[in-house]
């Protein structure tokens, strides 16, 4: 039924309002997103909802639970955390990879890569609803998601090689001064090596939003270090 609408038809079906927290509310919040969390569950130490909650407080605009060694069963419980943790902030969270996950929870946002779901295929399963993310690595797949109007934001990355992304090697800064230049009205985030020290490289080249994993995740105090990331990034 939804899938035989147009994108706006659903998305008024399913109030779409900035008022009632709605798609239309998670999209303007993402508009004004600056720093987007990737995290993994932290079961060895067992502190994801404290860790969640110092993220936050400390700036993270978007949190995104990204943990392959969870069962699908651990996965859909600790996206009820995620989301109840984010929702207490007035943050967005994101589910990756599984529409089948992200259709079972009431997540804002869904994630896929290049490798992933297309991203006519998610809409179709999830709705005019969620908004629909992409990873992209070279100008062409920046230039597509900038093209497709299912796409709600990008990433380009990975600027440098990382752990966290291993098989996918850097692009380099330059495809970001490459994207920045075509001013896309896609909002995008650079995602890949980004700390402390290379943050002030990423927002010269042109980014106003970026994703980070152990930047926050690494960091003895991840509050902190969400804080001194925000505050490199412009309003
Ligand atoms: C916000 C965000 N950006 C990029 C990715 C990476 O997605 P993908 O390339 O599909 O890699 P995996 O995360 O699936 O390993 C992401 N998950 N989130
Ligand atoms: C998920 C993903 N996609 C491209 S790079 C990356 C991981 C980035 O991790 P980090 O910020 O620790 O380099
Ligand atoms: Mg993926």
């Amino acid at each position: 039924m939804l899938a035989a609408m147009t994108s706006d038809e659903q998305r008024d079906l399913q109030g779409d309002d900035v008022s009632d927290g709605g798609p239309a509310a998670w999209r303007a919040r993402l508009a004004g997103a600056r720093l987007y969390l990737c995290t993994d569950a932290r079961e060895d130490s067992g502190d994801l909802e404290e860790f969640l909650h110092a993220a936050l407080r400390g700036g993270v605009d978007v949190v995104q639970l990204r943990d392959r060694t969870l069962d699908v069963r651990r996965e859909l419980e600790l996206h009820e955390l995620v989301g109840a943790v984010a929702s207490e902030h007035g943050a967005l969270w994101a589910v990756n990879d599984r529409a089948d996950v992200a259709g079972l929870t009431s997540a804002p946002i869904f994630h896929t890569g290049q490798d992933d779901l297309p991203v006519a295929a998610s809409r179709r399963l999830l709705g005019a609803g969620p908004v629909l993310g992409r990873s992209t690595h070279a100008a062409a797949e920046a230039a597509a998601a900038e093209a497709d109007p299912e796409v709600d934001y990008f990433c380009v990355g990975p600027l440098w090689a990382t752990p966290t992304k291993p098989g996918r090697p850097a692009v380099g800064i330059d495809l970001l001064r490459e994207v920045a230049a075509s001013r896309p009205t896609t909002p995008w985030f650079a995602i890949g090596g980004i700390d402390l020290d290379r943050i002030d490289e990423v927002v010269a080249a042109g980014a106003t939003r970026a994703v980070v994993v152990r930047a926050i995740t690494g960091a003895s105090d991840p509050e902190a270090a969400a804080r001194a990331l925000r505050g490199r990034l412009p309003r």
